[in-house]
């Protein structure tokens, strides 16, 4: 928390002593990042762990559930067909059904199914856990005319790109949600389904129609109301239709090829966007990180690069409808741009930023953060100048280095206290360090980052690897 604020005036002031731009924390990483979400990788993924230590290829793992015979096999098959060159594989929540004791299979007809109980997730969770955490893991074989695994064979599955986990109860327990990158319910009328089930159990599953039946009423049906239609809220994707609906598989198909090519990072936090990288952007990158090359073009391409990223973040603003007449008499149906905006620059480096989004948006009112510190106690000022009526503006918020995200979530902070809806910020960088974007994203979920690169990490001395050096010296000047 801020120790204090005041006005500009002391901003420009202070501005000229030392500043900070992520790399000087001193006793400020002795407190962890706090964790408030919980997301698939975090247990396996942290951002405590040494690039060397954490995955290099996160897996995209699929979570898919929904009622008995809804089609959730076949439409995981059909996403496995569409995803043919990557590598995919299918984990079924069946396989972990416990096997049943000898006075169980007595009284087979008296044993739930459905109920959570009757799978083993902890065994789940395990082998989940594995495989993505890149090793393989034998998956036990359940034999449903036996109602018990195998017990001398195991279905090898290896790490893949995607991970799909299927199965009636796989968005019932937290743990195994929390898992998951996307979440996608099938859909299907009850009788339509009693009616596969019925067909599917007595040709497959050697049970006979009177039997499927008393099944059906008394445990399927009761646990599908009880836990499956619970689970539905907690979907991202509701197929109705199933196998059938050939749009929606499309679609899900082409959600997982953007995220498959995608860094690790945009697959865990959605909120994360890094431009499309191209040979300019690379050239660029190669440029401005090259400590031999002159300021002028240091400042050349960092600003065609800034501007690239702030066009991009101006995408994600929200616009109106909006039709113009146009010289030749047609209408042209087009957009509106958001108002309701201005851009905050944290001082010094954020400032270089400011001419590009001045270039995109006319007249654009820019305030300013300082965060300063105060001696060396630790202690930090921050020192603000921001438009009175902010709390009403979508927020620009300018720095082109995210590393440590320290002195970005101070800032954050600040706009927050100011009244700024956490959604309505927007933060612009031109490189990302990962622990910056997990400190950001797990305390302000909802805010979005806008980067031009993500690098590697950082190193003991919280600088950017490979980075570009100390960015605002370079940029103004001041660094020899
Ligand atoms: N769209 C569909 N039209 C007709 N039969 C289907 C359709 N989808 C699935 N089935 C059949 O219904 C049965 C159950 O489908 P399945 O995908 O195994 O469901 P789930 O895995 O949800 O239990 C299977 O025999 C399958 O062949
Ligand atoms: N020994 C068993 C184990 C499970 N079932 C039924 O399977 C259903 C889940 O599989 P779906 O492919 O239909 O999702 C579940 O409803 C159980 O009732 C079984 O009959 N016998
Ligand atoms: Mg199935």
């Amino acid at each position: 928390m801020p120790e204090e604020t005041t006005s500009i005036d002391y901003v420009m002031e202070a501005a000229s002593g030392p500043h900070f731009s992520g790399l000087r924390l001193d006793g400020l990483l002795s407190s962890p990042p706090s964790s408030s979400t919980s997301s698939p990788a975090h247990r396996f993924f942290s951002p405590d762990s040494s690039p060397a230590s954490s995955l290099p290829n996160q897996p995209f793992v699929i979570g898919v559930s929904g009622g008995t015979a809804s089609g959730k096999t076949t439409v995981c098959d059909m996403i496995i067909q569409q995803l043919h060159d990557h590598r995919v594989v299918l984990v079924n929540q069946d396989s972990f059904y416990r096997g049943l004791t000898p006075e169980e299979l007595k009284r087979v007809h008296e044993y739930n199914f459905d109920h959570p109980d009757a799978f083993d997730t902890e065994q789940m969770l395990e082998c989940m856990g594995k495989l993505i955490s890149g090793q393989s893991v034998q998956v036990p074989i359940y034999d449903f005319k036996k109602h018990q695994r195998s017990s001398e064979s195991f279905r090898q599955v290896n790490a893949s790109d995607v991970i799909i986990l299927e199965g009636i109860l796989v968005f019932h327990d937290q743990e195994v949600r929390d898992l998951m990158n996307m979440k996608i319910f099938v859909d299907a009328d009850a009788d339509v389904r009693l009616a596969r089930r019925i067909r599917r159990d007595t040709v497959e599953r050697g049970r006979d129609i009177s039997s499927v039946l008393e099944q059906y009423a008394k445990f399927v049906k009761p646990a599908f109301d009880d836990f499956v239609l619970p689970s539905k809220k907690y979907a991202d994707v509701i197929i109705p239709r199933g196998g059938d609906n050939h749009v929606a598989i499309d679609l899900i198909v082409q959600h997982i090829r953007t995220k498959l090519g995608q860094h690790d990072l945009c697959k865990i936090y959605p909120s994360v966007y890094v431009i499309q990288s191209t040979f300019q952007i690379r050239g660029m990158h190669t440029l401005i990180r090259d400590r031999d090359i002159s300021k002028h073009d240091f400042v050349f391409y960092s600003d065609r690069l800034i501007r690239l990223v702030v066009e991009h973040g101006l995408g994600h603003l929200p616009f109106t409808e909006k039709q113009v007449v146009t010289p030749t008499g047609s209408v042209y149906t087009g957009v509106d741009f958001c108002k309701k905006l201005c851009g905050v620059s944290i001082v010094r480096s954020g400032e270089s930023m400011e001419n590009a989004l001045r270039a995109c948006c006319k007249g654009i009112k820019i305030g300013k953060i300082l965060i300063h510190r105060d001696g060396d106690n630790g202690k930090q000022l921050i020192y603000e100048k921001l438009p009175k009526d902010i709390s009403e503006r979508h927020v620009l918020l300018l720095d082109p280095v995210l590393a440590t995200g320290n002195s970005a979530n101070q800032a954050i902070e600040l706009l927050i206290q100011k009244g700024v809806p956490e959604s309505h910020i927007i933060f612009l960088n031109l490189i990302s360090a990962p622990e910056g974007i997990h400190c950001v994203c797990k305390r302000f979920p909802s805010l979005k980052i806008v980067t031009s690169e993500i690098d590697v990490a950082l190193n003991e001395e919280f600088r950017v690897i490979p980075g570009l050096g100390e960015f605002g010296d370079r940029y103004f000047g001041t660094d020899d």
